[in-house]
């Protein structure tokens, strides 16, 4: 597989509705992913989707750590979300500043609900159910976005 490359704004992949995986794809996909992860941490990333590296696929990784704009961000370990899905979504909302990898330069204010409850898939085919809130919600909730072609900007404030 030759080096992953960022899709920026204009791109039509991060317009689509991206493909959900069955489960016999998973191991093939495996190689991806681990290109995934690495693109992400090459680019100080907090997170990424299939889609902005041209992979139309329904799976993303959430990598939250402390950074320049949010320095108490939880420290978790890059994790692997398999056809996620919010279950629950709380009606309380935070604006915060995101910025994205397709869209280099820019930072908004976007509204996030606070608390969300999600359902995901590992590699080996765990389903995973969880409540999650601040900013590892809000990665959450950016990250489906670009599984459903919408990005940050379409929802500035
Ligand atoms: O494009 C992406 O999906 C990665 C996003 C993840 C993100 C989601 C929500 C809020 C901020 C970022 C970023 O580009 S990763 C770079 C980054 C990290 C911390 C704060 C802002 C931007
Ligand atoms: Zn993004």
């Amino acid at each position: 597989m030759d080096a992953l490359t960022i899709a920026q704004l204009g791109n039509p992949i991060l317009r689509q509705q991206a493909e959900t995986l069955t489960p016999s794809q998973y191991n093939d996909y495996a190689p991806f992913f681990a290109e995934l992860e690495k693109i992400m941490l090459e680019h100080n990333g907090v997170g990424i989707a299939a889609p902005q590296v041209s992979e139309s696929v329904r799976a993303f990784i959430v990598a939250s750590r402390p950074n320049p704009r949010y320095p108490n961000a939880p420290m978790m370990a890059p994790t692997l979300m398999l056809n996620p899905e919010i279950t629950w979504q709380s009606e309380e909302t935070e604006k915060d500043w995101e910025g994205c990898l397709s869209i280099p330069g820019m930072r908004a204010k976007v509204s996030r609900s606070t608390h969300i409850d999600v359902r995901y898939h590992t590699l080996d085919g765990e389903v995973v159910s969880t409540r999650m809130e601040g900013f590892i919600a809000r990665i959450f909730q950016h990250e489906l976005d670009h599984l459903n072609g919408i990005v940050f900007l379409d929802r500035a404030d």
